[in-house]
This record gives C-alpha cells, sequence and structure tokens, in this order.
C-alpha cells in the first residue's frame, strides 16, 4: 500500500461477509475500492448471492470457514493487505451459550489478529458495538456522548462482554510486530443500533404488525432515545478506514470511531415507524400502554421461561430485562471523530436511508426472505 505503488491491487479480507453488515462491505467494497484487486469473503454460511459477485472485474473468494478455527482464519488471511473483522455471534435474546458467544466474538478476534501478525497482514479494522459503552445496566443516559464522553460501562450480558473485551484485544494489538517486520494498524469502529436492507428485527416486527391487523402498541416512552445508523453508511465507514489506515496510520492506529450519520434521535418504537408507518402499520398510543414494572415484570418471566424450558425447547423472545434495559435507556451519539481523522461523510442521506429501507421492508414483510 506504499504511495510508490498506487497501482498495487490489494487483496481484502471480510469475515462474516455474509451477514448483515458484511454483504454490505463486501458490495461496497466492490463499488468504491478502486484498489481492490481480490476480495475474500469469509464466512460459516456462503449466501449464494456470491456467485453473482463472481463475474465481475474483481476476483472474489468465497471462503467458508470458522473464526474460532485458528487455522482456517491463518489460510484465509495469508496474503491478504487489508481484513475487515465483522464476524460476530450478535445474541442479546439467550439463543447462544455466553461460552460460544465468547468464543466465537472474543476467541474469533484473537485467532484474526494473531493471523494477521503470523502471515504479515498490516492493516485490521474490528467492527465493535455501541454496546462497548453502554448503555450500563443502572440505566445512566449517555445523551449526544462522543468517544471521549465519560461514563459508566458495566457488562454483565455475555454479548457487550464479549465485544469490549474483542475491542480491548484488537486496540492493544495495534503496533504489534507483524511477519516482515512493519507494525500492525488497528482500530475499531462501533455502530449504534443498525438499520437498512437485511434488517431481520425490523421484517420481524413488521410481519408481527402485519399479524396484529396493522398495529404495533407502544411499550417504551417516546422520550427515549436511541442511537441508529444506516447501514450502507456504517459500511461505507468501514471501506474508508480501511483505506485511510496506512496513510493515517499514527493517527488511526488504535483509536475507536462511533459510526453516525444524519439518521434522526428517536425512541427504538418511533424510529421503526419511519418505516413501519409507510408500509401501512400504526403504533398505538401516545404512551406505553403497560406500566414499566408490568414490562420489568414479563421480563423476568420471560428469563425464567427462558431456563425452564432450555432442556426441552429454545424459548428466546425479544422481551428480555437486557434488551428491555437497551431499548428505555437514552444512547445516542453525536461526534464528528471519523470525519476528523479520515475524512468519512455519510454517503447516504436520511431521505435515502429511509427510502430504501422501506423499499425493503415491503418486500422482505410479502416474501420469505
Ligand atoms: N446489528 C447491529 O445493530 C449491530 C451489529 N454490530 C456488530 O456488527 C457485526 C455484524 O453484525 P450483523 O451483521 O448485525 O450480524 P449478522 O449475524 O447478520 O452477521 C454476522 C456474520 O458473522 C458470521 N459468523 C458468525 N459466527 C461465525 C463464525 N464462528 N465464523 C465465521 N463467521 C461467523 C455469521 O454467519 C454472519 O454472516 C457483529 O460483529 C456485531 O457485533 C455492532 C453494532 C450494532
Ligand atoms: C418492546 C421491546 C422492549 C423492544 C425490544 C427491542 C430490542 C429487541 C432492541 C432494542 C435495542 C436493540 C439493540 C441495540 O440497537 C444495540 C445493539 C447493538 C449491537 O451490537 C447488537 C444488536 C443490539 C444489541 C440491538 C438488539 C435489539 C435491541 C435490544
Amino acid at each position: 500500500m506504499a504511495d510508490s505503488a498506487q497501482a498495487q491491487k490489494l487483496v481484502y479480507l471480510v469475515t462474516g461477509g455474509c451477514g448483515f453488515l458484511g454483504e454490505h462491505v463486501v458490495r461496497m467494497l466492490l463499488q468504491r475500492e478502486p484498489r481492490l484487486g481480490e476480495l475474500r469473503v469469509f464466512d460459516r454460511h456462503l449466501g449464494p448471492w456470491l456467485e453473482e459477485l463472481k463475474t465481475g472485474p474483481v476476483r472474489v473468494t468465497a471462503i467458508q470457514g470458522d473464526v474460532t478455527e485458528a487455522h482456517e482464519v491463518a489460510a484465509a488471511v495469508a496474503g491478504a493487505h487489508v481484513v475487515i473483522h465483522t464476524a460476530g455471534l450478535v445474541d442479546v435474546f439467550g439463543r447462544a451459550s455466553p461460552e460460544t458467544i465468547h468464543e466465537v466474538n472474543v476467541q474469533g478476534t484473537r485467532n484474526v489478529i494473531e493471523a494477521c501478525v503470523q502471515t504479515g497482514t498490516r492493516f485490521l479494522v474490528y467492527t465493535s458495538s455501541m454496546e462497548v459503552v453502554g448503555p450500563n445496566t443502572k440505566g445512566h443516559p449517555f445523551y449526544r456522548g462522543n468517544e471521549d464522553t465519560l461514563y459508566e460501562a458495566v457488562h454483565r450480558h455475555p454479548y457487550p462482554c464479549s465485544k469490549a473485551l474483542a475491542e480491548r484485544l484488537v486496540l492493544e494489538a495495534n503496533g504489534r510486530e507483524v511477519h516482515g517486520g512493519l507494525p500492525l494498524v488497528t482500530c475499531a469502529l462501533r455502530p449504534t443500533g443498525i438499520y437498512g436492507e437485511g434488517h431481520q428485527i425490523m421484517r420481524d416486527f413488521y410481519r408481527q404488525g402485519l399479524r396484529l391487523g396493522g398495529w404495533l402498541f407502544r411499550a417504551i416512552p417516546a422520550s427515549v432515545e436511541h442511537g441508529r445508523v444506516y447501514v450502507g453508511n456504517v459500511a461505507w465507514m468501514h471501506v474508508l478506514a480501511a483505506r485511510e489506515l496506512e496513510r493515517r496510520a499514527a493517527l488511526m492506529g488504535g483509536q475507536v470511531y462511533f459510526c453516525y450519520d444524519g439518521s434522526p434521535y428517536k425512541s427504538y418504537e418511533d424510529f421503526n415507524m419511519e418505516f413501519l408507518g409507510p408500509c401501512g402499520l400504526q403504533l398505538v398510543g401516545a404512551r406505553p400502554l403497560l406500566p414499566y414494572w408490568l414490562l420489568v415484570f414479563l421480563a423476568a418471566l420471560n428469563a425464567l421461561l427462558q431456563w425452564l424450558l432450555r432442556p426441552l425447547v429454545l424459548y428466546a423472545p425479544l422481551l428480555n430485562p437486557y434488551t428491555l434495559a437497551v431499548a428505555n435507556t437514552t444512547f445516542t451519539v453525536s461526534t464528528n471523530k471519523a470525519q476528523r481523522h479520515f475524512g468519512y461523510e455519510p454517503l447516504f442521506s436520511w431521505e435515502d436511508s429511509r427510502t430504501r429501507t422501506i423499499l425493503w421492508v415491503q418486500a422482505a414483510g410479502s416474501s420469505a426472505q
């Protein structure tokens, strides 16, 4: 990636490249990274859509593999110039065990770092999460905060714990000598709640609303703000960060960046209604229909049922004490650090992001996608 080799074509590896965010990163690289020579897409489950990408001018290599298997990761990383590590187990519903979440998110990230060091790959962008910071279990608001805002981060749930540990590993690895003697350069991007084409929870809310005759019922006060960011902008931020890591290594190495764009600050449910409303759903109630103590009780009941039923069946509803706490605590970011450090500007306006998401919800809601 030296200046003298401007024309040099680069090999990128995207782990988790078939996930919700990963697919957007893959497509964004193909559209917007002129120096891309080969794109390796590594995932436990490969998507059929990858086939259509193989006919384009850039070589696309699909690699079915598991980040918890160090040898599979090392084989995929060998010869890559840049790794974008988005693979992760996103589970706040109790579907997977805490051990599995740790294994994928922490050990998987350790394997990626060690593979970079062993094989001489110098540039690593890690998809972290707002959850590394909060909201914390005490319900403290994080109101329009930035990367330097002081906040008491208390992690108890396996998912944020794993993301926080993995992020630390990535940041501490910055500067390590890789094979060949040069330093590793790393940074971590922290999306807030991502929305857009492929967002399964949004699709589920839509289908649930259709089942209920077009109604959804407010559970969280409208005054609680929840940070959201469009998937296309998150992908663009990854592509730009990966591109700029060499030129701006001293500034960007070891840094964290919240992912942000022009999406409005709203409550989780009001924000979803920006898309579900135009699809024909209505949110009932200016205020929550159930008292908060009842939601807390239902969330605790769900947790108990999950525990009791575990030997027989997996019971993993959306509402549990953790998701209720996240949805019910203000957490929004206001920052321009990515703009200052690597020139990030959102690629998609709020209007574009909204239109694209609405079109996807309409299509996904009526099909088996
Ligand atoms: N969805 C969201 O709102 C947010 C997501 N993130 C982070 O973004 C990243 C991507 O998340 P999403 O796209 O939403 O999730 P996703 O579940 O759609 O994608 C994750 C991908 O990783 C793959 N994967 C999981 N375990 C693997 C393993 N052991 N080996 C190889 N591949 C494996 C999955 O097959 C999947 O394709 C994750 O690291 C997540 O923590 C961060 C903030 C918000
Ligand atoms: C009526 C219920 C109380 C509403 C439940 C909504 C929840 C399922 C979601 C509310 C907030 C979401 C999380 C948030 O956007 C932050 C996240 C970051 C990540 O890195 C992964 C996903 C998530 C934890 C996201 C998950 C769904 C919610 C808890």
